[in-house]
């Protein structure tokens, strides 16, 4: 449904896009993952035809997005919900969107319905609060529902609730065949949300993958009644230890093995699993702490 290859750009003789490339299948939500700066809204600009690329391409459903005839049905798109004109109102705004996409304008009420905005729909935007305009914008997204969703920080300034509602609309969107890309700085935001992972650094792809398989560290974090005889048996076996939160003692070695170590030693567990990697963690494997 989308492919881009080779997508690169340069600003003030900095490369800020470096050979980006991937290619997004129909009914899967991919999440863009990066730290502030690491080119994930320079990349959805060339997707989308705002920004030309040095080099490389993009194309959705066979041709580059802004050569479509009606490019608003083949994709929505979400790159900054401040860009609205805050004097009209969330309906007026959505109506004009409709005309100009050529969709029935009811179809401005049903989505501001699907994003809980029907009681503020009437309201100036300028009155909108940071939520309520993402909200807008992934609203007027879906206007034409277009079979794809290109989304930059569609989460950014939500509540809970929002967060629930948007991961709902997106995952429903992908079930019936969508294709839904979105950005965010956030990994906990993403977690429930996306299939699969494409991790930017210094603009560069750095991993590509489902956020389990990546987020995977080779640690075990492991709980006994006897936490003494429990270090005394890891260290035995071959295991190195330290001292984890929450009481835990972190071994480093897969489940599997502290699992076969600690039963040959006949010390019952109260707890074994594997550690999961911050975001923080993540970004600075793959990046090598290039957080902007
Ligand atoms: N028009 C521009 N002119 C000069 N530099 C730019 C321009 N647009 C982006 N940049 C720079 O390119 C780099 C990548 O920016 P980009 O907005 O793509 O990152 P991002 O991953 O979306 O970050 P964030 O999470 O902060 O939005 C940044 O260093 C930014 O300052």
């Amino acid at each position: 449904m989308l492919t881009a290859w080779g997508l690169t750009k340069t600003y003030e003789g900095r490369r800020v896009v470096d050979q980006v490339g991937f290619e997004l299948q129909p009914g899967t939500v991919t999440a863009f993952l990066g730290p502030n700066g690491a080119g994930k809204s320079t990349t959805l600009r060339m997707i989308t035809g705002l920004t030309r690329p040095d080099h490389g391409q993009a194309t959705v459903a066979g041709r580059p997005f802004t050569a479509w005839p009606n490019p608003s049905h083949v994709a929505g798109v979400l790159l900054d919900a401040a860009a609205v004109h805050p004097g009209r109102s969330g309906r007026g705004h959505l109506r004009m969107a409709a005309t100009l996409a050529g969709v029935p304008s009811r179809r401005a009420d049903e989505v501001l319905e699907m994003l809980g905005l029907a009681d503020a729909a009437t309201r100036k935007i300028g009155k909108y609060s940071l939520g309520m305009r993402q909200r807008l914008g992934i609203a007027h997204a879906l206007l034409t529902n277009p079979p794809l969703l290109v989304l930059d920080e569609p989460i950014n300034g939500l509540d809970p609730e929002g967060i629930r509602a948007v991961r709902t609309l997106l995952r429903g969107h992908a079930s019936r065949g969508g294709t839904v890309l979105l950005s965010s700085h956030v990994l906990s935001e993403v977690d429930q949300t996306a299939d699969r992972v494409l991790v930017i650094g210094n603009g560069r792809i750095v991993a590509d993958g489902p956020l389990a398989s990546l987020t995977t560290s080779s640690r075990s974090l492991v709980r006994a009644k006897d936490m003494q005889r429990l270090a005394e048996a890891l260290q035995r076996g071959g295991v190195a230890i330290q001292p984890a939160p929450d009481g835990f003692i972190a071994a480093h070695a897969p489940v599997e093995r502290v699992s076969d170590v600690t039963f040959a030693a006949g010390v019952p567990l109260l707890g074994l699993r594997e550690e999961q990697m911050s975001l923080e963690d993540l970004f600075f494997r793959l990046t090598s702490g290039s957080r902007a």
